[in-house]
């Protein structure tokens, strides 16, 4: 069943061709990762499956409905779960009063409900020992952690992840790995950019590849990464 999918996107900023023509899908539990060169548009992607930004044209649909001209509050609220690269969490509250704001605002809990939630998300996404420290005291670590657990906060149907593992140790990112996988096997479907292809590789089934603005590869991994465009655009001719 397809959860998520984006028909004939594009978007161009001034002369910039940032999204062409590009084509999307994702079925239920599926874990995809997007991989390109620097600019290729691949948070672009993101935004538009995310309704932060608008396609110039092209469709975005979510489980058969046409959200394309919805904000990214409404598609939060209908499933589409986000964590940004850089991650901003709410620096002067606790740990759990992040994700609760996930929880109210996102998944539409309330009261204890809210709370039990919250506790449930920490626990997954393993800061529950830190639930009562400032964000702003965490650690990179921990903050990617909170990043996504705020999203997880929500209840996505689809959680699109944008470079968890940047500027992670090898250690902390295999870390992040145990986590995401176990999100999958929960049946959460995974949409996630990464520079760090490795460890990509130990989650997702699906590997799209994309290049100023287009989709070049889309496909089981190791064929992607074989793939002779794939190889000249993004990995380097030398390898
Ligand atoms: N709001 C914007 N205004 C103008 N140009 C933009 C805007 N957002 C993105 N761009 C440009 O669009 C291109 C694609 O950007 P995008 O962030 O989608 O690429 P990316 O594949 O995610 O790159 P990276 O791997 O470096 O994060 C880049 O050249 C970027 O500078």
């Amino acid at each position: 069943m397809t959860v998520l999918t984006g028909t004939g996107l594009h978007k161009r900023y001034g002369n910039l061709h940032v999204l062409d023509d590009v084509g999307f899908t994702a079925a239920a539990g599926e874990a995809i990762g997007i991989v390109g060169p620097n600019g290729a548009g691949k948070t672009t992607l993101l935004n538009v499956l995310a309704g932060s930004v608008t396609p110039d044209s092209g469709t975005v649909r979510l489980g058969g409905d046409d959200v394309t001209r919805s904000g990214p509050q409404i598609r939060c609220r209908r499933g589409i779960g986000r964590a940004h690269q850089i991650p901003r969490p709410f620096g002067g509250m606790t740990v759990l009063e992040n994700v609760l704001v996930g929880a109210t605002y996102g998944a539409g809990l309330r009261g204890r409900a809210a709370h039990r939630h919250g506790i449930e998300v920490l626990r997954r996404c393993e800061l529950l020992d830190l639930a009562d420290r400032r964000a702003e005291t965490l650690g990179l670590l921990h903050r990617k952690r909170l990043e996504m657990a705020r999203a997880v906060a929500t209840g996505p149907r689809v959680l699109l992840l944008d470079e968890i593992g940047a500027g992670l140790t090898d250690a902390e990112a295999a870390e992040l790995v145990t986590t995401i996988r176990d999100l999958v096997a929960a049946g959460i479907t995974v949409v996630w950019i990464e520079h760090i292809v490795h460890v990509l590789l130990q989650v997702v089934d699906r590997l799209i590849c994309m290049d100023a603005g287009k989709v070049i590869a889309d496909g089981e991994p190791t064929a992607v990464l074989r793939d002779a465009v794939v190889v000249d655009a993004y990995l380097g001719k030398g390898r």
